[in-house]
């Protein structure tokens, strides 16, 4: 299909690429776009699969080289799956801090059995810029949001992120646990079916 020994990964977001280099291993090796160009892609689409496709075909017009991109966010039930694809602009650009501030007032006196929520993450292949036929993958990761951060590994909303299975945060779960069942996990693990590397 395409020389997969190399690949680039459409994302500014370091806790990303940390995590999906881990899961692919030796057998592919992910440069980040940031070594091509500093500029972030506005993400101007309407869903996760949008917004994977724009950030993907961006960065293979920028590499010239095949990219994958990871588009995800956090749906909360009770806000209507809000932040959802705008979960990294939530508190307008602020910063995760920000965004975790944030969610926690929006939930506040929200009673546990009406906090759930999911991560999901949509990842995009495409061979080059203009490519027809990208691979699409999709995982969602189903918990339920704390009343308080804890935990200090992982990214972005991961402290607030109850892990039902493990009782505890996504942010306590070690990076290799956490590798195992998260959303981008579970993208991962078909992205790497369809491409025969399992
Ligand atoms: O495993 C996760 N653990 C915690 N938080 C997470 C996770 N996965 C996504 N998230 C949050 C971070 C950000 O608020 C948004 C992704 O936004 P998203 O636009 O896809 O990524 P980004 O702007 O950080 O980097 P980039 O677009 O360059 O890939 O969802
Ligand atoms: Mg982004």
């Amino acid at each position: 299909m395409m020389n997969l020994n190399q690949l680039v990964l459409a994302s500014h977001n370091a806790g990303k690429l940390k995590e999906l280099q881990a899961m692919l291993g030796d057998s592919v090796q992910l440069r980040s776009i940031g070594e091509f160009s500093q500029v972030e892609p506005e993400e101007t689409g309407l869903s996760f699969v949008e917004n994977a496709i724009l950030k993907a075909r961006n960065a293979a017009r920028i590499s010239g080289r095949p990219a994958l991109a990871d588009d995800s966010g956090l749906a909360v039930d009770f806000l209507g799956g809000a932040p959802g694809i705008y979960s990294a602009r939530y508190a307008d650009g602020k910063g995760d801090a920000a965004n975790n501030a944030k969610l926690l007032d929006a939930l506040k006196d929200v009673p546990d059995a009406e906090r759930g929520a999911q991560f999901v993450c949509v990842l995009a292949l495409v061979r080059h810029a203009d490519d027809p036929l990208p691979i699409l993958c999709e995982g969602l990761w189903h918990g339920r949001i704390l009343h308080a951060a804890s935990g200090e590994h992982g990214f972005g909303y991961d402290p607030l992120f109850w892990v039902p299975e493990r009782n505890v945060s996504s942010a306590e779960l070690s990076p290799a646990d956490k590798n195992q069942i998260s959303h981008r996990a579970r993208a991962m693990d078909l992205l790497r079916q369809r491409l025969g590397l399992k």
